[in-house]
């Protein structure tokens, strides 16, 4: 909660005070290099005439200045730390303030002309500390630094991240980024690179803006707190308009000064007093000082050059030093000319923040809104009372043809409402009198992760339906023991509670097509409409942009790194998947049409266009045995051989990365050959060359919607999926990531490695943990690391963390949940299965 209002004070103050810092960041870092910058801008109309004889004394200065001004000196600045012009003030006219300034050559005292971008520099200043609007401006500029300490603090906050003791996950850029995570990487490292820059100059910039922050920081540091310091901000007090200006001997001052000081003057400054009676001022900084501005003080009699004060830099404590160098402090000329450069480009970084701060701001509500119109549109789209279709999916097929199911209700004109089983109760299903039930089968015969609690809650219990009418679609596949095992008890438990099946239940083995078409055929019986067909997300080609192999010299199976051309305008969420359809090499298909004695180059046609019969045959399904087949023409071998099956892998990357990426282990079958799709993929397309392919949504493994840490569990190519999650967490700012990651040795399986180090380094990753089984002489999985963390597991849940799991069913799934299980109990574990909290996208 705290996070929360201290973020949104962040944002509100920094989308508005921002504009004035930048302003301000920009005429300070010039202004602070005004004397450099004017004396290149003027450097032939100042040319310094040095000679041996050096700078001229005052005496001989001011009557040069006064005899070619015709007016009285009232004051002199000369900085001999370079050979630039001097400074002479004239005494103002009644009731100014100032009088005229004249840049002088210090050898000879002659007078330049007007320099060029004096004037510039003056309005310069004048943005800088008040915006050049006077005391409004003045007001501004003070609150907004102000604001600049709150958000240097606020900004530290917001951005600590778990792994404060690794300095890179401080300071250092992914430059690989794009996007929202570059403009938060600029707007987060390089705010921190200069934290203590800003700190430092609000600090004491403040001392210009309030009255009470000067009063009470000269309280605290000055050596004599009663006594307002000289000087400060009381600079040119007016002269009674009928005062008597003062009588000044330049020779018995000078030697005063000289007698007080010695030779060893750089630069000293003399102001004479308005009226006569009153001491002159002579600052001055030594050759060895501290600092360019490490100012001592001299209080003088003008005519009898009797000091009167003497307030010496180095005889002043520390904390009475650094009140004598706000203005060094805030330039940065404190620490040399290393100081200044490093101030000014910090303070030329300033319009970063705003611009960097402003683009977060903008994607964050292009965000919020968009998530407002998905949720009104689903609101709309859920509200209506009428049929239900109930879904229990573990990997998004069930879902979607639930929506497909539901659609078709809605074609024939009848309301539905379409939820997963997860959030259906007794109550629920009590008020239903008609039901479609959409439900895969996951792990060994059980209900897919999301509606186990359904099972345990609902199905335990006896409920009176006997005013339910469903009718059920069961999704499986005959290679599991317990073929349609969860959607058989759904449908058992139904019919003992009593409610009424509308029709057979149709199962459907691993997307068999005439399964589907028989249930549309069963939804336009109910409805009384013809059936529609399912509208399948079509086949586009992709093209193979890169293939990289990730695991030279491993024990196992080659893994590669594919990465393919989306078809213009597709999306997808992370955690999606892709199917593809898989090909044969056409060698393949030549040597078989071979062995069994058929020309490759008849045409035939195929999905309605016309091809070679290898090309056909590139597609289908070739059978060991040919003699059921012998003697069919081509096009019938065509139409009766079984398409080959789709193929789906975890997609990797996120869409805002422009391409698909995949992570896919070459699999070689027992005699020899490489696997259908992994093979395609792997070895057989050709770079360049074009795969079918088709987008499935996966839902039970998207992201949560909100920012509460993740934890992303995986061994080989189920890094595929996690790295998806990842890449979006970070695009989308959300850096509390845990990745446990397992393979077999460093050297040879470290998938994406650098880049897993990076995202840890650059504080994406907080916590990267890798179990490399074959690396030690004990075998190590990534179960084991989540025993050996289990403190920090449930730190994390405790936190409200959601667990993803992708990989391996067999090996490191199971073995991961019998972990969770024992370290959290099985209870627990069921209730985050329930929350979503834990998901699974496991093969
Ligand atoms: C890890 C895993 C385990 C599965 N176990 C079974 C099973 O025991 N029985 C079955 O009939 N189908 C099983 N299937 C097949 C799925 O039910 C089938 O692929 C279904 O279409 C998935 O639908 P969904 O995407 O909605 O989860 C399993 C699939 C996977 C990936």
């Amino acid at each position: 909660m705290l996070k929360k209002i201290i973020f949104q004070l962040h944002w509100f103050f920094g989308i508005s005070a921002g504009l004035v810092l930048a302003v301000m960041g920009v005429t300070g870092a010039l202004y602070s290099f005004e004397g450099e910058i004017l004396r290149l801008l003027n450097a032939d109309r100042w040319q310094v005439r040095v000679s041996e004889e050096g700078r001229l004394e005052p005496a001989e200065l001011v009557a040069k200045v006064e005899a070619a001004t015709g007016d009285k000196v009232s004051g002199i600045w000369l900085d001999g730390r370079h050979e630039g012009p001097g400074r002479v003030f004239l005494t103002p006219p009644a009731g100014e303030r100032r009088g005229p300034m004249h840049n002088f050559d210090p050898y000879t005292g002659e007078l330049f002309a007007e320099p060029l971008g004096e004037e510039f520099f003056r309005v310069v200043m004048q943005l800088h500390r008040w915006l050049a609007m006077g005391d409004i401006g003045k007001q501004i500029t003070a609150a907004s630094t102000l604001a600049l300490i709150f958000f240097c603090l606020s900004g530290l906050y917001l951005r600590w991240p778990r792994q404060a003791g690794n300095w890179r996950a401080w300071l250092t850029l992914d430059w690989a980024k794009s996007g929202r995570s570059f403009n938060w990487d600029l707007h987060a490292v390089i705010g921190t690179w200069v934290l203590l820059f800003y700190l430092c100059a609000a600090l004491t910039g403040l001392y210009w803006s309030y009255g009470w922050y000067r009063d009470g920081l000269t309280r605290l540091l000055s050596d004599s707190p009663a006594e307002q310091r000289d000087g400060g901000g009381r600079r040119g007090e007016r002269a009674a308009p009928a005062a008597t200006p003062p009588e000044v001997d330049y020779v018995a001052l000078w030697q005063g000064v000289r007698q007080a000081v010695g030779a060893d003057m750089a630069a000293w400054n003399l102001r004479l007093p308005p009226v006569a009676g009153q001491p002159a001022t002579v600052s001055y900084v030594l050759r060895d000082a501290e600092h360019a501005r490490a100012f001592n003080q001299l209080r003088i009699d003008p005519q009898s050059g009797v000091v009167s004060h003497h307030e010496r830099y180095a005889d002043k404590s520390f904390r009475a030093q650094l009140l004598a160098s706000v203005y060094a402090l805030h330039s940065g000329e404190y620490f040399g000319l290393p100081g200044r450069i490093l101030m000014l480009l910090a303070s030329a970084a300033m319009p970063l923040f705003f611009i960097t701060g402003w683009l977060l701001y903008l994607d964050r509500r292009r965000k919020q809104r968009a998530v407002r119109l998905a949720r009104g549109a689903l609101a709309g789209s859920t509200s209506a009372e009428g049929w239900l279709v109930g879904f229990a999916s573990q990997s998004g097929y069930a879902e979607q043809l639930a929506w497909q199911s539901a659609g078709q209700l809605q074609a024939a004109g009848i309301p539905v409402r379409v939820e997963p089983l997860s959030r259906l109760d007794g109550d629920s299903l009590r008020q239903v009198s008609n039901a479609l039930f959409v439900v895969s089968t996951f792990g060994d015969g059980e209900a897919p992760d999301s509606a186990q609690g359904f099972e345990r809650r609902v199905l335990g219990s006896c409920l009176p339906l006997e005013r339910l009418n469903y009718a059920l679609l069961a999704l499986g596949d005959r290679q599991y023991r317990h073929f349609c095992g969860f959607a058989r008890r759904v449908d058992d438990w139904l019919g003992r509670q009593g409610a009424h099946s509308l029709c057979e239940r149709v199962e459907v083995d691993a997307e068999d097509n005439a399964a589907l078409q028989r249930w549309q055929q069963r939804l336009g019986e109910l409805t009384g409409t013809v059936p529609l067909a399912f509208s399948e997300a079509p086949w586009r080609d992709w093209a193979l942009l890169h293939r990289q192999c990730l695991n030279p010299g491993s024990q196992g199976g080659p893994v590669f790194h594919i990465t393919l051309a989306p078809p213009p305008l597709t999306t997808w969420e992370a955690g999606d998947i892709l199917e593809i359809r898989p090909r044969h090499p056409q060698e393949r298909v030549e040597e078989w049409l071979l062995h069994h004695g058929l020309d490759g180059t008849v045409p035939v046609m195929l999905d309605g266009l016309p091809a070679s019969l290898v090309e056909a045959l590139c597609q289908r399904q070739l059978p060991d045995t040919f003699g059921h087949l012998v003697g069919l023409h081509a096009q019938a071998l065509v139409d009766t051989l079984v398409p080959l099956g789709a193929r789906e892998y975890s997609i990797a990357s996120v869409a805002a990365d422009g391409a698909l990426e995949l992570i896919v282990r070459q699999e070689r079958r027992s005699d020899g050959s490489l696997g259908l799709g992994s093979g395609w993929l792997t070895a057989y397309l050709a770079e360049g060359g074009q795969v079918a392919g088709r987008l499935r949504r996966n839902s039970g493994f998207h992201l949560p919607d909100d920012d509460r840490p993740l934890i992303l569990i995986g061994n080989g190519t189920g890094l595929a999926g996690l790295r998806s999650l990842l890449r979006a967490r970070v695009l989308a700012g959300r850096r509390n990531n845990w990745l446990l990651f397992g393979e077999r040795s460093r050297a040879h399986d470290f998938f994406c490695g650098m880049e897993l180090e990076a995202a840890l380094a650059g504080g994406d990753l907080q916590h990267l943990d890798l179990a490399f089984s074959r690396d030690q002489a004990a075998k190590v999985y990534v179960q084991d690391l989540l025993r050996q963390r289990s403190g920090r597991l449930r730190e994390w849940l405790d936190e409200g963390a959601a667990l993803y799991v992708c990989g391996s069913l067999g090996g490191m799934a199971a073995g991961v949940d019998e972990t969770l299980q024992e370290l959290l109990g099985a209870e627990a574990v069921r209730a985050l299965v329930e929350d979503g909290r834990y998901r699974r996208d496991v093969y």
